[in-house]
């Protein structure tokens, strides 16, 4: 993902609201000398697995609908993997493409069991009609056609899903440059990588060129960890769960400096430890750490990629 870095890194070197600490950075590494923290795909135990083409059909469908979650303060992504989960288990035709292109807003809320509306969720149903219309139409319906056409490059299958999927498109425009940050479809090749166990559908020999998954959750780490520095107007904003509009100088910062500090924080690894990690792997690892995290406070901003 060279575009996904090489941006990220302009947006670090040129950013107003957002640096990265390197002392915090190397602080961050010198505890992680004796032993890399290790998460396991799904430690949780919520997703479906099934070892097959199904797993790749649920995996596609979690990831187009793996977005905002926090604008109803009940909601997080456990209950979407489980709620998906659960639908399949119920009926295995849950995902094929021609009910993909049909659901409405009434029927997503019903299948993950959720009493009330979700975020965003016209642009939930029309995300999930994209997936189902372009799988019919260049895929034979199925996401695990789309994975095997990538041979076993995560670079692309990211670029196919991109380039077929609208709704992971996922870029801004930055002080008049074009970043690429690639939330959801990148996180699809981990997915399918973690859940596979780098076998099978998920067998990438490029998977060391995924960066990590910008979302909301791991730049609140970074910073809680000393590694992200915030203005005071950005921190004070954050503090107060005000809105950061999406594509906001500040809102890009916070996303591509967490990719920056992330590949920094595997480059020192390696070169301080000689220790080989992958950005996924540390990507698990904060997450994590956010998510068991009930007070930390994420920056809030309405939008359909991450
Ligand atoms: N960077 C990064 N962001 C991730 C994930 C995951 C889940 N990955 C699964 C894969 C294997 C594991 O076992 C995980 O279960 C979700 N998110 C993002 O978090 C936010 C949701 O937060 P909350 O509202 O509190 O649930 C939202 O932006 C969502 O898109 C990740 O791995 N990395």
């Amino acid at each position: 993902m060279e575009e996904v870095r090489e941006t990220s890194a302009w947006v670090a070197r040129n950013s107003s609201h957002v640096t990265i600490d390197s002392s915090g950075l190397e602080k961050v590494v010198e505890t992680m000398k004796e032993s890399i923290p290790k998460v396991e795909w799904d430690y949780e135990g919520i997703h479906y697995f099934d070892n097959g083409p199904l797993t790749v059909q649920y995996l596609f469908v979690l990831d187009a609908l793996n977005f905002c979650f926090w604008p109803d303060k009940d909601l997080n992504y456990d209950h979407l993997a489980k709620g998906l989960k659960e639908a399949l288990l119920n009926d295995h035709s849950a995902f094929d493409a021609d009910h993909l292109r049909k659901y409405t807003g009434p029927q997503l809320r019903e299948l993950l069991k959720w009493p009330r509306s979700l975020p965003l969720e016209e642009e939930r149903v029309r995300l999930l009609h994209e997936v189902g219309f372009e799988l019919e139409r260049s895929f034979e319906g199925k996401a695990s056609k789309l994975v095997e056409s990538c041979g076993k490059s995560a670079v692309k299958l990211v670029a196919l899903v991109t380039r077929h999927f609208p709704g992971f498109r996922d870029h801004s425009m930055y002080k008049g440059h074009q970043v690429f940050l690639y939330k959801r479809a990148q996180i699809f090749a981990a997915d399918l990588w973690g859940a596979f166990k780098g076998q099978g559908y998920g067998e990438f020999n490029d998977i060391g060129s995924i960066t990590m998954f910008a979302d909301y959750i791991v730049p609140a780490v970074l910073q809680q960890l000393g590694v992200l520095k915030y203005s005071s107007t950005l921190e004070n904003a954050i503090r107060a769960s005000s809105e950061i509009g999406a594509g906001t100088e500040e809102e890009v910062e916070l996303r591509a400096c967490s990719i920056f500090a992330v590949e920094k924080m595997r480059e020192l690894l390696s070169i301080k430890c000689g220790k080989q990690v992958l950005s996924v792997e540390l990507d698990l690892w904060l997450w994590s750490v956010g998510v068991q995290c009930p007070s930390l406070q994420h920056h809030r901003t309405l939008s359909i990629y991450y």
